[in-house]
């Protein structure tokens, strides 16, 4: 739904549509009641002191015989905007706290969360009278006090969005192309969580103008001879039970005012569904190449591991290397660690996930251990900015939605490749055009929302070509799509790689498109590579009895209609608990006592052929104990 029918329907409903007309009202009387009425709220009338209510007198008099009707009214501004300058407070402090783990790194990051942890311990209130202490009596004081005591639900409010919005395809992509933390937070982070802060921040000022209310009762806030609703509150108590709608009066004011923006902002926030606080490759001389460089590799993974506490490990020793306008499939079961690697090559694995490997370069640039210390941060930035590009699953999810898609693809040429904002945005349109999009001048000035999900996808593996990529990691591309859209994006990373030279890591668990568009196919399960073999052999070369067993499973026209479909049985392995040998062997019909105690290595088996099994099937010894079972289709049906 477009946010204007939102706004509609938030206020077609009776709370919104009244809430509404409420905030406007008290909004409206802050404003204009000390223009209109300050005079009679001032004027002393030492006839009519201490008053009840009259026909002369709504409300009653005070002690110098003012009219409280009219002191009612215009301490209506006072009241409200210092309530709204504690919650701006509140909300600024609150931001600066929630995004310092975006802008400064894990280590102050982890500071500052602690921070916010021990503030949030402390109730509200307890901290307003502390603050109120420290900065003194006085309005300035009780703005301060309570500004700075609703910082930490505003500041966690703030991580959880933040944590929320870092986790989408987006910012993983602004990342790879090398974009800043600060701009990363203004661009991509903020303009996504401003909409919750908002509505937050009106909830939160309902409760702000009620506390605010309490200090100036106590004597702490507004000192006379300014005013305000919780000073005319304590100035009226003493008289209470003579006078009673002398006191009254300011409470309902701050009741009804701290309502209206209360439920206004319960109203948004139901209604928007908003959670509620409760090119050039290796840049020259600037990173140190590996050790030992194969000219034709885009990738090395040499014995890649990636951990979680707990301890998990689901990637487990994973060794591959991607030439030069290869395209390499991965495929497997859901939890087999494919996605895993991707994010470790792209160095997307979040803290507290540990990868180590003894080897990651990309272009012959290390990436991780001792080696990726002497190429700065910055260098490696680069390097993957422009010569790395990631494609993810959800075409929803891979573009700021508060960006134009032209936009978006500029960020990264104009931070890494010095273009100005015109020349990048033409490099946009271009690329577009390059990925088939049709009328790219006007598709660039368009939001993600107005683009199809294939045409999403596309524009993502333009984004990838706005530098000079040597390798794209797409992640599931098609998986969000149908089978035709399907078929287009495959095609158009296949026409990349022949014209770019671009080499491809094409994760999916759809065994047959990795058959279709790939070279090389790396067969993963529990966290292992188990075998390594030319895309063309799938069907007929697969050695491993879980690649054949993947492959058996995919129905083709020869599948009998009235026979279940084939099945691998048994269920993947728990991550965190493997068993000693080899991880298959549960679910191997082929399984040997050596097979439950000895985990097999991945060996070679014939040229760009590598198996990890104690059995290969087709091998001559294999064949020799099952004669006549050389069908591959004669997997587990
Ligand atoms: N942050 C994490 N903390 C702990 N374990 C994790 C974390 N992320 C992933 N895992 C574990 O790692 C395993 C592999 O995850 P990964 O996303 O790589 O699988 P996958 O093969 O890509 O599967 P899918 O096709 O479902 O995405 C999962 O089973 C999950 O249990």
């Amino acid at each position: 739904m477009k946010r204007t029918a939102r706004w509609i329907a938030v206020l077609r409903t009776p709370v919104g549509a009244g809430a509404g007309v409420l905030l406007l009202a008290v909004l409206l009387l802050a404003l204009v009641a000390p223009l209109l009425w300050t005079h009679q709220a001032t004027a002393i009338d030492t006839e009519h002191l201490l008053e009840g209510t009259s026909a002369k007198h709504w409300l009653g008099t005070d002690n110098l015989g003012r009219d409280i009707f009219y002191r009612v009214l215009v301490a209506s501004r006072t009241s409200i905007l210092l309530a709204l300058i504690a919650t701006s407070i509140a909300v600024v402090c609150g931001l600066a706290l929630g995004c310092a783990p975006t802008v400064l790194g894990r280590r102050a990051g982890r500071l500052a969360t602690a921070v916010v942890n021990i503030a949030v311990a402390f109730p509200g209130l307890l901290l307003a009278l502390f603050f109120a202490v420290v900065f003194g009596v006085g309005a300035k004081g009780a703005v301060l006090a309570i500004g700075f005591a609703g910082a930490p639900s505003f500041a966690r409010l703030t991580q959880t969005l933040v944590a929320g919005i870092e986790k989408r395809d987006f910012v993983a992509a602004a990342r790879i192309a090398g974009v800043g933390r600060f701009r990363m937070l203004s661009r991509h982070i903020l303009p996504n969580i401003a909409e919750p802060l908002v509505v937050n921040a009106t909830i939160g000022a309902g409760g702000t103008l009620l506390a605010f209310a309490g200090l100036s009762f106590l004597g702490l806030g507004v000192q006379p001879p300014a005013y305000d609703w919780g000073r005319l509150m304590g100035e009226s108590l003493n008289s209470i039970y003579v006078h009673p709608a002398a006191a009254l009066a300011p409470g309902v004011a701050v009741v009804v005012a701290g309502l209206a923006f209360n439920l206004f902002g319960e109203a948004v926030a139901k209604g928007f569904g908003v959670p509620v606080l409760k090119g050039p490759r290796l840049p020259q001389g600037e990173t140190a190449p590996a050790a030992a460089v194969d000219d034709d590799a885009v990738l090395v993974v040499k014995d890649l591991h990636v951990s979680f506490p707990g301890p998990v490990t689901p990637v487990r020793g994973i060794s591959f290397t991607i030439g030069r306008s290869e395209i390499v499939g991965v495929v497997g079961e859901s939890g087999s660690g494919k996605s895993l690697t991707a994010l470790a090559v792209a160095q997307l694995i979040e803290s507290p996930g540990q990868v180590r490997a003894s080897e990651l370069s990309f272009l012959g640039a290390p990436l991780l251990g001792r080696a990726a210390v002497r190429s700065t941060a910055a260098a490696r930035r680069r390097l993957l900015g422009t010569s790395f590009a990631m494609v993810f699953q959800d075409p929803m999810t891979s573009f700021n939605p508060t960006m134009r898609i032209g936009a978006q693809l500029a960020e990264g040429a104009r931070e890494h490749q010095g273009m100005s904002r015109r020349q990048a945005m033409s490099r946009a349109v271009d690329r577009l055009r390059a990925v088939r999009i049709p009328l790219p001048e006007r598709r660039a000035h368009q939001y993600p929302h107005e683009f199809s999900g294939g045409m999403r996808q596309r524009a993502m593996i333009g984004m990838g070509l706005m530098g000079t990529p040597a390798l794209i990691v797409a992640d599931e591309p098609t998986t969000a799509l149908d089978v035709t859209v399907q078929r287009q994006v495959l095609e158009l990373l296949e026409q990349i790689r022949t014209e770019n030279e671009v080499a491809v890591l094409l994760i999916s668990h759809d065994i047959t498109v990795v058959g279709q568009v790939c070279d090389r196919v790396l067969v993963m399960y529990a966290g292992r590579i188990v075998e390594d073999l030319p895309a063309s052999e799938l069907y007929t070369g697969a050695r491993h009895p879980y690649t054949r067993a993947l492959s058996a499973a995919v129905p083709d026209l020869d599948t009998p209609l009235d026979e279940p479909l084939a099945v691998i049985p048994g269920r993947p392995v728990d991550p965190a608990h493997y068993p000693s040998g080899c991880a298959f062997a549960a679910r191997c019909e082929f399984a040997t006592d050596r097979c439950r105690s000895e985990d097999p290595a991945l060996v070679s088996h014939g040229p760009a052929h590598q198996v990890a099994c104690w059995n290969p099937q087709g091998s001559a010894a294999w064949q020799a104990r099952h004669p006549g079972t050389e069908s591959i289709r004669t997997g587990q049906r």
